[in-house]
């Protein structure tokens, strides 16, 4: 299997019972990636990751490890280890137990094992805790027993199911960055499944964002965040305000034609796939400048066209203080945006909201309005 990924899955459908989960997904990881499955509940993640391990058996496709075709082997034949949310530690066990446990089911000498465990503390921070119980342990450190009992096995691959999800937010941080460290001192090929976005991005080198079974972008953190291929990734990557659009696609151009609260604009195409004349225009809260139509300022109209930049025309509503800048929602005609500003507007405070090219993300409008593309994020 010369060029193929170190991990393969090619074309797998997964389901249980009549229902599908996953459909004809694939996905590759080379050796050493760091990939992160996100998406949101109920998308497949889990499932996917379990396929992977070996607990689900997929309908038709395959998996392949270091070129070994493994769709039927067994879990304990893939040399995986797997890190669950719920840390799955033995309660009646010790630390030093619980990380040698796999060891000690592969019958290694027990000098060996001892050795190991010893190492495995060190590295996560563990040593002194040996002979306590995970029952006297906090949740991050009960996490690193678990991510420890994973590694002292020389995994070929680590399989992280939402392992931050029950830690508080201080430990999550800290832990984040110490598996991405440590995945990436000892090159361990990882796929981490988690639905926060950020952790995503800060942690793995490539993010595959799954969509009802489906892969929606298999990109770089940079790519998916700054290039959405489609108004869902977009959503999921935080661009949450949505404003519909008319226009025309010309060569290298996009004519957006004049609305009644918007002006008509010129953007570069770079290469945004559009096909029809309704648009549905996406940008992040912090993406828009916000400045107040002063009584004798022109209101956008068609006679102005903004270059690479599109201008709305809105009302604020409401002003806060979330931290760092001020949030303001603002109507834009029947819809609702969300504007970050360095000052607050005050509401009832007309605005000019301009949207640069670059943070502007444009799709074909969907069949069935813009507000199943929200649903579906938010669901
Ligand atoms: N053992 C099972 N039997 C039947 N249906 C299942 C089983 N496990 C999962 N499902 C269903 O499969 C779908 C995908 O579940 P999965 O756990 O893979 O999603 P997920 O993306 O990991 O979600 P979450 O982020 O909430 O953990 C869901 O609709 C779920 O209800």
């Amino acid at each position: 299997m010369a060029g193929a990924a170190f991990l393969s899955a090619s074309d797998i459908t997964v389901g249980y019972g009549g229902g599908t989960v996953l459909d004809r997904l694939s996905l590759k990881v080379e050796r050493g990636e760091f990939v992160a499955l996100l998406g949101s509940s109920g998308c497949g993640k889990t499932t996917l990751l379990r396929t992977i391990a070996g607990f689900n058996r997929p309908r038709s496709g395959q998996i392949s490890l270091a070129g070994r075709d493994i769709t039927t082997a067994s879990p304990d034949r893939r040399n995986m280890a797997m890190v669950f949310q719920s840390y799955a530690l033995w309660p009646h066990m010790s630390v030093a137990q619980n990380i040698g446990y796999g060891l000690k089911l592969r019958k290694t000498p027990r000098e060996a094992i001892a050795a190991r465990v010893g190492e495995i503390a060190a590295m996560l921070g563990l040593t002194g805790l040996e002979a306590r119980k995970p029952g006297q342990l906090s949740g991050g450190q009960r996490q690193r027993v678990a991510l420890g009992r994973a590694l002292a096995v020389e995994p070929d691959v680590l399989l992280l199911d939402e392992p931050l999800s029950n830690l508080d937010a201080r430990v999550r941080l800290s832990l984040r960055h110490e598996i991405r460290a440590l995945q990436k001192r000892l090159a361990i090929t990882a796929i981490h499944v988690t639905h926060d976005r950020e952790e995503a991005m800060v942690m793995a080198d490539r993010i595959v964002i799954l969509d009802s079974g489906r892969t929606a972008q298999d990109g770089t953190p940079e790519e998916v965040y700054n290039r959405p291929r489609s108004a869902f990734v977009a959503a999921f990557m935080g661009a949450e305000n949505v404003v519909a659009l008319k226009g025309a696609a010309d060569g290298e151009r996009i004519a957006i034609a004049a609305g009644p609260h918007n002006n008509a604009a010129a953007i570069a195409r770079n290469g945004r796939a559009l096909t029809s004349g309704s648009f549905q225009a996406r940008f992040r809260a912090e993406a828009a400048s916000l400045s107040p139509v002063l009584p004798s300022a022109a209101i956008p109209s068609s006679a102005t066209t903004g270059e690479d930049a599109l201008e709305l025309l809105g009302t604020v509503r409401q002003t806060s203080y979330p931290g760092g800048c001020w949030r303001h929602v603002v109507a834009v005609g029947e819809t609702e945006v969300s504007v970050d500003a360095a000052r607050p507007v005050e509401p009832g405070t007309s605005v000019i909201l301009s949207v640069p090219s670059a943070a502007l993300f444009l799709f074909d409008a969907p069949q069935d309005g813009a507000a199943a593309v929200s649903h579906a994020v938010a669901a």
